[in-house]
């Protein structure tokens, strides 16, 4: 059976069968999330650990009760206004206080300083640098919800743009679920990029599963005049590749929790339908306990060797 316990600093350490990893915070050691991850039983919804939660309580900020709408529904992935039906009620039928536990990988791809460590910076820590840090190779937050009374977590991988970084960066898309491009409105240019970072991200994954986004970021920047002309075309880009469209500025905050909230909102009900289908007897909330004897459960995937100069 699983344990966990406290150290000293106030760290949890979960020993999952030779592979330990420790987690403070919203971090979690890459290594520790995918191999947690491998050994969870397929349908698996919700996880307890001693009769525990591994998690903290949701912030309640983060909270989705309603579908959050899309930003334009000439570009959405769907439309409706409310969760489907099939979701809401299975949610229902477990709002029990059980701890739930169920991630989606989110990877954010886009050219350098379009913006992407600043949109993710400002949903999780309400943070903006105006100074530009590149990310070198990929940073990684955490971010959990409650969706319809049941928790959810979205990892959100933020990867480098730079061309010499974005050999390191490719090998964390496998086992997305959610795309995000990221371009800026300022710059048409780095819209035209985006295919190329389409057809990189889907290489490492199925293209039938993922959600796709496209985000036009720094809008604050933008006059309305300019910023409706790009508008034109991204919408057109995003319907063409069957994205959702969105525009934000993490300068002001604009649209970015509204954003979050719809990839979350439209994860978890991704994640939820594929659940219903794929097990009809698993429930919502089910608790799950794992056995360290099943071995077989627990290759974990050696991660690629760094290609880049
Ligand atoms: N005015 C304005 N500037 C922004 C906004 N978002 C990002 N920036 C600035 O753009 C620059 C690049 O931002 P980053 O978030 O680091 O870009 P990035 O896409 O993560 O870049 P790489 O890590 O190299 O791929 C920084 O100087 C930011 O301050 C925005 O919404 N408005
Ligand atoms: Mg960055």
């Amino acid at each position: 059976m699983l344990t966990f316990f406290f150290t000293k600093h106030g760290k949890r350490e979960l020993p999952l069968c030779g592979a330990r990893g420790v987690f403070s915070g919203s971090k979690i050691e890459e290594d520790h999330l995918e191999s947690l991850r491998r050994r969870l039983p397929r349908g698996l919804m919700s996880l307890r650990v001693s009769g525990m939660s591994v998690f903290p309580p949701v912030r309640r900020d983060r909270v989705i009760a309603q579908l959050p709408q899309a930003f334009r529904k000439e570009a959405a992935l769907h439309i409706t206004e409310e969760f489907n039906n099939k979701v809401r009620m299975a949610c229902q039928e477990q709002r029990t206080g059980t701890v739930g536990f169920k991630i989606s990988k989110v990877i954010v791809v886009g050219d350098l300083a379009v913006g992407k460590t600043c949109l993710i910076n400002r949903f999780c820590k309400d943070a903006f640098d105006k100074n530009y840090k590149a990310t070198i190779g990929v940073d990684f937050e955490m971010e959990r919800f409650e969706v319809l009374g049941v928790p959810f977590s979205l990892q959100l991988w933020d990867t480098a743009g730079q061309e010499r970084f974005k050999c390191i960066a490719s090998t964390y898309y496998r086992g997305a679920q959610v795309v995000i491009i990221a371009f800026d409105v300022n710059d048409i240019a780095s819209l035209g990029h985006a295919k190329q970072w389409l057809e990189d991200a889907l290489k490492e994954n199925d293209p039938t599963s993922v959600q796709l986004f496209l985000v036009g970021t720094k809008k604050d920047l933008s006059s309305p005049a300019q910023y409706s002309r790009i508008e034109q075309d991204a919408m057109k880009f995003a319907r063409e590749i069957h994205a959702e469209y969105w525009a934000v500025s993490s300068l002001t905050g604009e649209n970015v929790k509204e954003f979050f909230f719809r990839v979350a909102a439209l994860a978890f009900e991704t994640n939820v339908l594929a659940e219903l289908e794929k097990s009809g007897s698993r429930q919502i909330g089910d608790v799950v306990r794992i056995n360290s004897t099943s071995s077989n459960l627990y290759a974990t995937k050696k991660k690629q060797a760094n290609c880049c100069q």
